[in-house]
C-alpha cells in the first residue's frame, strides 16, 4: 500500500489555478522530489498537504486514511512533518527550545498535571528530550545546542529547521527546498542525511526541490510540474529527459 496518495488535487484562488489536476503515489521508504520552474505549484501542494490549503477538487490519502479534510494541527500527530522554504524557527530561542517545541504535538498530559510536574509529566519530558538528543547527534548540531537561532549562519538555521520536523518523530517529511542557499559541500550533508532519513529512521521524503544534481543523486522518483499541470512522472533520468520539461524550464535557470 502507498503511503500517500495524491489523487486530482487542485486549487484555484481566483482566477489562478496553483494546482490543476494532480496525481501521484509515494511509497513507504521512497524518496520522491517535485519539481518544476518558479511558479510552477510546488509549494502550493505542500500547504495542500499540510492542510494550510483547502483543495478545490481532489483528495489526499495518507496511510490508508482520507485526510483531505482534516484541519492543519491533526496532521503532524498523524505523523507528516513539514520544514518550509523560508526558516520558521523562533529566532530568539536556543536551537534545543526550538526541537523540544517541535515535540508539543506530542504532549499527552495535561495543564495542571504539567503544572504540578507529576511523575508522568516529568517520564514525558525526558522522552522528549531523548528524541531530541538524537536529533541533535543524528544532524551533528551538537556545537549549536545552546545557541539563539538568530546568531546561527543560514546553514545551520536550514539543518535545524529538518532538526525540528526531524524531532516529531515523523513517518513522512516533507523538505521544501532543503537545499536553497546552502554550498556545495553544505548540500552534500543533506544529501547524506535524507539517505540516512530512510535507511537509519525507516523516514518517506517527499521534498520539493530545484538543485538537479541533489533530485539525481537522492531521489527514486520526480515529478515534474508546471503551471499547476503535471508534466512528467518517472526516474529523475527519465524526467530530466522528457521534452515537456525541457520546454518548461526554456529560458529559466536550471542548476544541474
Ligand atoms: N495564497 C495564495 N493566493 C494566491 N495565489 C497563490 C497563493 N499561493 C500560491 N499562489 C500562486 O500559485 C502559483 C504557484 O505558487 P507556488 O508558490 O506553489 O509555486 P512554486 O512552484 O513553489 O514556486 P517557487 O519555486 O518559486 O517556490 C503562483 O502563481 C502563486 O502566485
Amino acid at each position: 500500500m502507498n503511503l500517500l496518495e495524491i489523487r486530482d488535487l487542485t486549487v484555484h484562488f481566483g482566477g489562478v489555478k496553483a494546482v490543476d489536476g494532480v496525481s501521484f503515489d509515494v511509497a513507504p521508504g521512497e524518496i520522491f522530489a517535485i519539481i518544476g520552474p518558479n511558479g510552477a505549484g510546488k509549494s502550493t501542494i505542500f500547504n495542500l498537504i499540510s492542510r494550510i490549503y483547502k483543495p478545490t477538487r481532489g483528495t489526499i490519502w495518507f496511510d490508508g486514511q482520507d485526510i483531505t479534510g482534516l484541519k492543519a494541527q491533526d496532521i503532524a500527530p498523524l505523523g507528516i512533518a513539514r520544514t518550509f522554504q523560508n526558516i520558521e524557527l523562533f529566532d530568539h530561542s536556543t536551537v534545543l527550545d526550538n526541537l523540544l517545541m517541535g515535540r508539543h504535538t506530542h504532549r499527552k498530559t495535561s495543564f495542571v498535571q504539567d503544572a504540578l510536574f507529576l511523575p508522568k509529566v516529568r517520564r514525558e519530558e525526558r522522552l522528549h528530550r531523548e528524541k531530541v538528543e538524537e536529533v541533535i547527534e543524528f544532524l551533528e548540531l551538537e556545537a549549536h545546542r545552546t545557541k539563539m537561532i538568530a546568531g546561527l549562519p543560514y546553514g545551520v538555521r536550514k539543518v535545524v529547521e529538518i532538526g525540528r520536523a526531524l524531532a516529531i518523530g515523523p513517518r513522512l517529511i516533507l523538505l521544501d527546498e532543503p537545499a536553497s542557499g546552502l554550498s556545495v559541500e553544505e548540500t552534500q550533508d543533506v544529501a547524506f542525511w535524507i539517505e540516512d532519513m530512510r535507511r537509519d529512521m525507516g523516514l518517506t521524503v517527499l521534498m520539493v526541490e530545484h538543485d538537479m544534481s541533489l533530485v539525481t543523486q537522492v531521489c527514486d522518483r520526480v515529478l515534474a510540474v508546471a503551471n499547476g499541470r503535471p508534466l512528467a512522472l518517472g526516474t529523475p533520468a527519465e524526467v530530466q529527459a522528457h521534452p515537456d520539461v525541457q520546454a518548461a524550464y526554456l529560458g529559466t535557470e536550471v542548476t544541474a
